[in-house]
């Protein structure tokens, strides 16, 4: 299994992500042949190429916007100019780039406002294909539901200042075009870094994070302080939400390789983002919470609607386990296996459900068989199994229960007779 890792100790811009996933071995030209499939491609030009921050070697990305009469001569001879779209400058920069972090108004003002629909017309209008398509809107939809949140509009009110300009145009669809081409199953992130101080912005200056990024990042775990400056943006907010399956600082994986994307300003630590490459052989390696709770006053008929409910939430498990407590009080430890994703909801149905007054939470590395499922045909009919590999041989295979029962009522038989049927099939084909 293959898995991309995000290490945010510096923060993620869009810029650095595409810096670090063309370090990762995303090609140059693939990049740059993907983005020209947009229509908006005349409207920039980007510079990429290998430099060093506090002598780590990374690759610095920076999407450089024609200007607005340079776009008109463009948009108004379209065709004619069409071999000029989205080229590529290599630069060695043995110098640290001058080009200001920050966007002012005057930058802004000079593009279009584009709204969300103008933006997705403009995906739907390329030839990029139908996962990087998604992928882009869904990064988009992030960032226009903070906007319209933190803005109290609706959605299809909100007109992207920053991110209507190119460059985060080409940061969205870029990465989206990287990550589509590293065909990864899973892909992590570490805490993420967001810097401190404030930041000079479309609304003028505001504090870091940017009420966009903090909105984009709820519920994920995340730092602050490290430096002064603004180290996690609203698009790069937005890549790690739509495309982070787990947050952990764990990496229990074998890195095959790493990037860096470098940032432009100098702080205290390297400004660079770190992306591994790394592969998880045979069994599937999770992080996962289990929280518990005693309970010694709780009426026993309000257990089974609180399973319910924590198991529509999305625990991935719940069950009871009979304890004595001080005092001699007889109770139940009701422990709750979820994923961060869930983490939040869980906590909220434990503490407002039952009658306890606090929770105890601890991570815990689950190690599952890689699994596959198959359905087999036996006497007593078509019975879903569930198989469990180690090192490419099928060590273990688990029928249905539901359907077992089901089998053994219809044809009238013991259901360990359906059990000992299923048995006799060898999956490993011998
Ligand atoms: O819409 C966007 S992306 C945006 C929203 C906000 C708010 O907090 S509201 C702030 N900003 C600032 O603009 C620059 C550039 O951000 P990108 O994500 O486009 O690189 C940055 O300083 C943001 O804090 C943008
Ligand atoms: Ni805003």
């Amino acid at each position: 299994m293959k898995i991309l890792y995000y290490d945010c100790f510096a923060g993620i811009s869009g810029d650095m992500n595409l810096g670090a996933l063309i370090d990762l071995g995303v090609g140059k030209d693939y990049l740059i042949n993907e983005l020209n499939k947009l229509t908006i491609s005349q409207e920039f030009e980007i510079e990429m190429g290998t430099s060093q921050k506090m002598g780590i070697t990374g690759t610095k990305v920076d999407v450089i916007l024609q200007n607005k009469n340079h776009i008109h001569e463009h948009s108004h001879n379209h065709n004619i100019n069409h071999h000029m779209q989205g080229h590529s400058h290599e630069h060695g920069h043995s110098h640290e780039h001058e080009q200001e972090f920050i966007h002012d108004h005057t930058e802004i003002h000079e593009h279009e406002h584009r709204n969300l629909n103008s933006i997705y017309k403009i995906i739907d209008d390329s030839t990029l294909n139908e996962n990087i398509k998604k992928l882009s809107k869904d990064m988009f939809l992030v960032v226009a539901k903070a906007e319209a949140k933190v803005h109290g509009k609706p959605i299809d009110e909100v007109h992207f200042h920053e991110v209507g300009a190119v460059d985060s145009i080409v940061d969205i669809i870029g990465a989206a075009i990287c990550i589509d081409k590293l065909k990864v199953d899973k892909i992590y992130a570490s805490t993420v870094e967001l810097g401190g101080g404030f930041v000079k912005c479309a609304h003028g200056i505001i504090p870091v994070p940017a009420p966009a990024t903090t909105e984009i990042l709820t519920d994920i775990p995340v730092s602050k302080g490290k430096v002064n400056s603004e180290t996690t943006t609203p698009t790069g907010a937005a890549i790690l939400k739509t495309m982070v399956g787990k947050f952990t600082d764990k990496m229990d994986f074998k890195i095959i390789k790493t990037g860096y994307g470098l940032g432009t300003k100098d702080f205290e630590i390297p400004n660079v983002l770190r992306v591994f490459l790394g592969e998880v052989s045979n069994e599937v390696n999770d992080i996962q919470t289990m929280i518990e709770v005693n309970i010694d006053d709780m009426n026993s008929e309000l257990f089974g609607h609180i399973e319910d409910k924590l198991f529509e939430s999305g625990a991935l498990d719940v069950y009871k386990t009979p304890i004595i407590m001080k005092k001699g009080r007889p109770a139940i430890k009701l422990s709750v296996l979820t994923n961060t994703a869930s983490l939040h909801e869980i906590e909220k149905i434990l503490l407002v459900e039952t009658t306890t007054l606090g929770l105890r939470e601890y991570q815990v590395n689950k190690v599952m068989l890689n699994r596959e499922f198959t359905t087999i045909s036996t006497k007593y009919g078509k019975i879903p199994m569930k198989i469990g590999f180690l090192d490419g041989e099928v060590i273990k295979m688990k029928p249905e229960y539901e359907v077992c029962k089901k089998l053994a009522d219809s044809n009238g038989v013991p259901i360990r007779y359906i059990y000992d049927e299923v048995s006799k099939i060898n999956l490993n084909g011998e």
